[in-house]
């Protein structure tokens, strides 16, 4: 059964369709089909290794680094296909950004690290990158914090404020869509909140697909809910519904901790 494909989405930005995914021979992703809204929060819910961080990396095809990883079926991208030669990977990998789990700020100072993408096109215009720096530091929620240290390591700050830095950095090239895998677990409860506030504002500008175990935390930040179990998409919609409705029995034994 594949919900997935009943749920319609007005102008998605992000389609996927009959999409499978191969680590070697073995079959990750079984023929995954969604929409995923534009400007909206959609979480990526299910039992460790169903395969949320593999369809993830997916969407910008991080998994190309992958020895032996094979994909069948389309992703597009505002209707363009993210693996046809129209596509460069570099852009791709701007226009649709993200944010690990882990922290990895680079060892250069705050300024560096945010305007990273735009040193490696080539930018030069000083007050362009200073600009940059100051709406995306803001945009993070950051600016305040570090607005008289932007030369200052990154290294030196706490876990929240890096990965913030880290949103930071994913904002300053301006992507279409932001992938966070787990962005909090590394991080105390007062980050997370941060962190959660923070991807409240981002949805006004930003499309986010979030893999999160934390059901809580799936249920606060985002509009969309799917449900992923053994590599299958097994239900989708809107996040009130999938928590308070389920349509699937596996879907509401893992939403109320009954697995998983
Ligand atoms: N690089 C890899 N090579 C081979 N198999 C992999 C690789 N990465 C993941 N897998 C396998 O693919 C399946 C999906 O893993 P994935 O990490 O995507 O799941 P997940 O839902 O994100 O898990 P978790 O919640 O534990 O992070 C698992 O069976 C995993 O063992």
């Amino acid at each position: 059964m594949n919900n997935a494909t009943t749920l319609s989405i007005k102008d998605p930005i992000v389609e996927v369709k009959n999409l499978r995914f191969y680590y070697g021979a073995s079959e990750a992703l079984h023929n995954l089909n969604i929409d995923f809204p534009r400007r909206q929060v959609t979480a990526l819910i299910g039992p460790s290794g169903c395969g949320k961080s593999t369809f993830l990396r997916c969407l910008n095809r991080m998994n190309d680094l992958v020895d032996g990883s094979r994909v069948v079926g389309s992703i597009r991208l505002n209707g363009t296909d993210i693996h046809s030669s129209a596509m460069d990977v570099i852009e791709l990998r701007r226009r649709v950004g993200m944010v690990f789990q882990k922290s990895n700020p680079f060892p250069k100072s705050i300024y560096e690290n945010v305007i990273y993408g735009l040193r490696i096109a080539g930018v030069k215009d000083r007050a362009l990158l200073d600009e940059t720096v100051e709406k995306s530091l803001k945009g993070a929620a950051l600016w305040d914090e570090v607005k008289d240290r932007l030369h200052d390591s990154a290294l030196g700050f706490s876990g929240g404020q890096m990965q913030r830095l880290c949103i930071a950095r994913a904002i300053a090239v301006n992507p279409e869509v932001i992938l966070m895998d787990e962005p909090c677990s590394a991080l105390d409860p007062k980050s997370t909140a941060r962190v959660e506030e923070l991807i409240g504002e981002l949805r006004k500008d930003f499309t986010i697909i979030i893999v999160t175990h934390n059901m809580q935390q799936a249920a606060r930040v985002s509009d969309y809910t799917a449900f992923l179990y053994e590599g299958l998409l097994i239900e989708y919609g809107l996040t009130d519904k999938i928590f308070m409705k389920p349509k699937n029995k596996q879907t509401e034994d893992y939403i109320t901790g009954r697995f998983g």
